[in-house]
């Protein structure tokens, strides 16, 4: 087992990253939680793992009330939270009940805002059953749920107490998840560790087969790369926002295709290329990186193409409300090279002259 601290002072917690950890939850809990506590999980993740959890707690002596949100982002929302306050009500939870995300970044988000909020914030334990929710989601405390207008807008930042992810609950995860969470895997080689980049290059084979040694090795390499990032910039004032290497025209991406013909890690697959295309048209990136990024991502294999329902116009609207935007400057995060990305001003020209029409 590795364990990662996301160092934050008197906020510290640890991120615990090994197979069948649920069976030892006890071990990784945080003390004086309440009896009482919510698991938020959703339709597909329940029948494999929720009564597994729901009889672990039980043996350790807690209450668990339990709530199933449909699979899928659009129980990301004020509406889906609404039913969770409702039931966090009804089952009687206090300020040391904690909340418990038993699913991927959907549910990790949704329960985190609902941690963050009731009561103006009660304990919150992640337990991410996705790729993508083990290397980036549940861990650095961005909770929140989706307006219509825009993703992730409602939120706060609120950290877990503690991160329990165990790898073997992804031995059930569909191959197309697997693909969307490698897409932030290899997000973390760009932006921050080449050397991690071409371990990627070597054993993504052996990644995607959920090679245990392997996977381990990735997931606590992502971990300790966010962890220290977080650590540094917790509220994204300036480092931080390198995470969100190709999330400008990822999130425009995800949200044009109606957040299924492109799930999150989908379309920040092709963000991410798009931006490195945008730093080599600004020649700030050698054409050689932005192969090796290109052959990398389609080796996962992960489809760059935009959706159908790509309509340019409507993207660059959808592209100025990312909270990265200052009135009406863009700024993306553009890589210089594998390793290495800093945030630039984009202008209108430069983001047109970038994106194709249809
Ligand atoms: N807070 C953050 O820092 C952060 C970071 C990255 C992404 N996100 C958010 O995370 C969300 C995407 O997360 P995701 O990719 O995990 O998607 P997801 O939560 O929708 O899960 C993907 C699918 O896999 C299923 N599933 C989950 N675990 C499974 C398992 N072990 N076995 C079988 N099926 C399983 C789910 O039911 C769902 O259908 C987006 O909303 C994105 O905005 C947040
Ligand atoms: O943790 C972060 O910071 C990230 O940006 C991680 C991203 O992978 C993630 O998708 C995040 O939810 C995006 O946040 P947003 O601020 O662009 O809504
Ligand atoms: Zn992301």
């Amino acid at each position: 087992m590795n364990t990662v601290t996301v160092a934050l002072g008197r906020r510290n917690y640890k991120i615990f990253i090994g197979r069948d950890l649920l069976a030892r939850l006890e071990e990784f809990l945080p003390r004086e939680l309440s009896s009482r506590c919510l698991v938020v999980t959703d339709d597909n993740v329940d029948p494999i793992y929720g009564q597994r959890l729901i009889n672990v707690l039980k043996s350790l002596g807690f209450r668990p009330a339990k709530v199933v949100v449909p699979a899928g982002e659009a129980s990301k929302s004020l509406a889906g939270a609404e039913a969770l306050y409702d039931r966090a009500f009804e089952h009687g939870l206090d300020r040391r009940s904690p909340i418990i995300a038993l699913g991927g970044g959907v549910v990790g988000d949704l329960a985190g805002f609902i941690a963050a909020t009731y009561m103006r914030g009660v304990p919150f334990i992640q337990i991410p059953t996705t790729l993508l929710a083990q290397v980036d989601s549940s861990v650095g405390g961005k909770v929140a749920v989706n307006h219509p207008r825009g993703k992730n807008i409602i939120g706060a930042f609120y950290q877990p107490s503690a991160v329990i992810s165990d790898l073997s609950l992804l031995d059930t995860l569909p191959v197309r998840e697997m693909r969307s969470g490698m897409a932030e895997v290899i997000k973390y080689g760009v932006i921050w560790d080449d050397a991690f980049f071409q371990y990627l290059e070597s054993n993504l084979d052996a990644a995607m087969g959920l090679d245990s040694r392997v996977m381990q090795a990735v997931v606590a390499r992502c971990c300790e790369i966010k962890a220290g990032i977080v650590a540094e910039d917790e509220r994204e004032s300036g480092l931080r926002a390198i995470l969100n290497y190709g999330h400008t025209i990822g999130h425009a991406v995800e949200s044009l295709g109606g957040y299924h013909l492109k799930n999150h890690g989908e379309a920040v697959a092709v963000g991410m290329v798009m931006e490195a295309v945008l730093a080599r048209q600004m020649g700030q990136l050698d054409v050689k990186e932005l192969e090796r990024l290109m052959a990398l991502i389609q080796k996962v294999p992960l489809d760059i193409s935009l959706p159908g329902e790509w309509h340019k116009q409507q993207a660059i609207e959808l592209m100025r409300q990312d909270k990265k935007a200052v009135g009406n400057e863009m700024f993306f995060v553009l890589p210089e090279c594998i390793g290495r990305v800093h945030i630039k001003k984009v202008s209108d020209q430069q983001l047109d002259d970038l994106l194709p029409v249809e």
